[in-house]
């Protein structure tokens, strides 16, 4: 029920509006499209693509729990500036029209094609919710740490494949950084065997012990995509195939025996054409998951709040007295 041309009329430069913002920030912070599309994947896997994961916790307001504090986002997610700059400029030319889950749908799509990477035309005509769920944010984001089996489930769980959709949305690891904390455990005694992660490069693996040493700092940073961190090809995958993925979870698709996902990976490596168009059919299809449309949900004016003014909504201030309805 979404469809490219939905704010053809209502707001024709929602596109180049967000964009001219997302080439400002590129500007000055190359990482920024990585951190974006990011926030789409987190935002569609908990309650779908509905614009919760912007949603900050409100003094005295029990129904928003925020995302912004589950263990996949807590001092990792990021973009978050560009993203309200992005519905500043859009409420000032078309005030109450696109939603901040499109925004960030939209983004994500101009986000890869900025790298160098493909571009599709965008389904449009998300609204935004108007509740925040961390503990379902815990509950269905895939974590680095997990089996093969457990990332298939938790694309599964979402309505995602967990043989196409996983290793061509995982390629997004072809830009961005991750902190030492998400793949530490495989440097020194991976599963308590005492030794590293065999499956990690003999190479990449001195060179993170060097930069993520045994009681270090966690939160230091390097890059997903060891050869071509900044661009968005199918270097992941080669990557993979010489045991250079990053993180666990990263190498799971490449190295657990027998798995399905292994001639997915060397498919898109020797074919980045055949990734790019798998990429930009996984990519709607995650935008696509369990959506608010119609009359459902809302337009937030801001990324960050709910609207104020629904007539759903009883203020808990006034003990739910609501007199001027
Ligand atoms: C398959 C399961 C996945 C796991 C376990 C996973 C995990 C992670 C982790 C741990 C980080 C580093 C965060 C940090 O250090 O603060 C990260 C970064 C990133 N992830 Fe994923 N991810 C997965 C799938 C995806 C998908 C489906 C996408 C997008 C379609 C994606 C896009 C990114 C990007 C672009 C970054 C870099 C962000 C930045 O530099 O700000 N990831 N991911
Ligand atoms: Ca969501
Ligand atoms: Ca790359």
């Amino acid at each position: 029920q979404l469809t490219p041309d939905f704010y053809n009329t209502t707001c024709p430069n929602a596109s180049n509006i967000i964009l001219g913002v997302l080439q400002n920030a590129f500007n000055s912070d190359i990482r920024i499209t990585a951190s974006l599309i990011r926030l789409h994947f987190h935002d569609c896997f908990v309650n779908g693509c509905d614009g919760s994961i912007l949603l900050d916790n409100v003094a005295n307001d029990t129904s928003i729990d925020s995302e912004k504090f589950s263990m996949a986002n807590n001092n990792s997610a990021r973009g978050f500036e560009v993203v309200d700059a992005m519905k500043t400029a859009l409420e000032s030319a078309c005030p109450g029209i696109v939603s901040c889950a499109d925004i960030l749908a939209i983004a994500s799509e101009q986000s890869v094609n900025l790298s160098g990477g493909p571009s599709w035309t965008v389904p449009l005509g998300r609204r935004d919710g108007r509740t925040a769920n961390r503990s379902l944010a815990d509950q269905n984001l895939p974590t680095p740490f997990q089996t093969l089996d457990l990332l298939k489930g938790r694309f599964r769980n979402v309505g995602l494949n967990d043989n196409t959709d996983l290793v061509a949305l995982s390629g997004a690891h072809t830009f961005g950084r991750a902190q030492c904390q998400f793949f530490s455990q495989r440097l020194f005694n991976f599963n308590g065997t005492g030794n590293p992660d065999p499956t990690l490069n003999a190479t990449l693996l001195a060179q993170l012990q060097q930069l993520c040493p045994q009681g270090g700092n966690g939160s230091v940073l390097t890059n997903l995509d060891l050869s071509t961190p900044d661009g968005f090809d199918n270097d992941y995958f080669s990557n993979l195939q010489a045991n250079n993925g990053l993180l666990q979870s990263d190498q799971e698709l490449f190295s657990t025996s027998g798995a399905d996902t292994i001639p997915i990976v060397n498919n898109f490596s020797s074919n980045e054409t055949a990734f790019f168009e798998s990429f930009a059919v996984s990519m709607i299809r995650m935008g696509n998951l369990s959506l608010l449309t119609g009359t459902q949900g809302e337009i937030r004016s801001n990324c960050r709040r709910v609207n104020a003014n629904n007539l759903s909504t009883i203020s808990s201030s006034d003990g739910g007295l609501v007199s001027s309805i």
